[in-house]
């Protein structure tokens, strides 16, 4: 059952169209990342989620309650969402046992104290219940916002840029121990990053955000292997593009030969078009008589990144063969995959 659809969403800020007709369903216990450039409209989206900003038109259901449409508008604290700031927004003058507690007021002291302990266990922060804030490192900042967020119980969790803050040496290893507490505790949540290492370590379904729409919408494969157009294919990594013609219905002809479709091609034969091969689809071999001339040559340890001119073209190439040097001629071919063709 999908704990939040947004439907046809529309918002603007003084008249500026942000979000230009959303749609977006997250299923119980998903994590799904808003992913895009600065200014595509993400935390609009995640704000007018959370009821901290109005829509225009559209439709924003939780589960099964609509709680904004061009006629109601449920406010932020009976949404039942959670939200994670990327500033933690902790009460610096509140111990991390009184921001824990700080929006169960109304339960017995019994069931505060066993929630509280519940919690702190949970993020792996025993003992510090009676710190402050600044008695802790950014990361255990961020777990004690996590915690407050979560002894809530929401609905749904929203993110906001949650890692930005932490330490890149750690961050990894934060995301996946905050994606196994909401995975078990079935969390649905909504996060916002730029940063699509981020989406492909934290969430399970990214939506792919440009100028306030979402472009595809899909697990992080998906999206890498069969972008819908080159936005998609440019955003989620590097990319060469070759002008290519169909030539059979699995097959194409382009400047490093003939290359095989592992799946049917939809063009009808003769289409021209460009090809996306992605750095490591594609294989290099010395040969005094190949098509390329290596004109760059990064070493990074297990693989090498070249550059390769190929008549006008130049390719990025990825490759576990490390004894090419500038200069020396090489013979291209292409791994069996699934071409992309625009
Ligand atoms: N309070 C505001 N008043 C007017 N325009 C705003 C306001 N907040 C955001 N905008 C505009 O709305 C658009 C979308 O902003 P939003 O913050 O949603 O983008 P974003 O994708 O989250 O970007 P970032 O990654 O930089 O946070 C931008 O053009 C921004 O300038």
């Amino acid at each position: 059952m999908a704990t939040l659809q947004v439907q046809r969403v529309v918002s603007d800020y003084q008249g500026q169209v942000v979000l230009k007709g959303l749609d977006l369903t997250v299923e119980k216990g998903e994590i799904v990342a808003l992913l895009g450039p600065s200014g595509c409209g993400k935390t609009t989206l995640l704000r007018a989620i959370a009821g901290l900003q109005a829509i225009s038109s559209g439709k924003i259901i939780i589960n099964n309650k609509v709680v904004a449409s061009d006629d109601s508008f449920t406010p932020s604290e009976q949404r039942g969402v959670g939200m994670i700031f990327q500033d933690y927004a902790l009460f610096p003058h509140l111990t991390v046992a009184e921001n824990i507690l700080f929006g169960l007021q109304t339960r017995d002291k019994a069931a505060r104290q066993a929630r509280l302990e519940e919690m702190l266990t949970l993020v792996k922060l025993e003992g510090l219940a009676q710190r402050y804030p600044h008695e802790l490192s950014g990361g255990q900042q961020q777990r004690v916002s996590i915690a407050r967020a979560l002894a809530y119980e929401p609905e749904v969790l929203l993110l906001d840029e949650p890692f930005s803050n932490i330490d890149a040496k750690v961050r990894r290893e934060m995301m996946l121990e905050i994606r196994q507490i909401l995975k078990k505790h079935h969390v649905s949540a909504v996060f916002v990053t730029h940063s699509k290492d981020e989406a492909f370590v934290f969430a399970d379904k990214l939506a792919l955000f440009n100028h306030g729409e979402i472009v595809q919408c899909g697990d992080a494969e998906g999206l890498y292997l069969a972008p819908s157009d080159k936005y998609v294919a440019d955003f989620l990594g590097t990319g060469n593009y070759l002008k290519a013609e169909v030539i059979s219905d699995h097959s194409i002809a382009t400047a490093i030969g003939k290359i095989e479709s592992e799946s049917l091609l939809s063009q009808p034969i003769s289409t021209q078009a460009e090809v996306l091969l992605r750095p490591q689809h594609l294989l290099l071999q010395a040969d005094a008589n190949g098509v390329g001339e290596v004109i760059e040559r990064r070493f990074l340890g297990n693989i090498c990144q070249y550059q390769v001119k190929v008549a006008e073209n130049i390719l990025d190439i990825h490759s576990p063969q490390l004894d090419l040097i500038v200069g020396q001629r090489v013979a291209i071919a292409c791994q069996s995959h699934s071409l992309v063709l625009f």
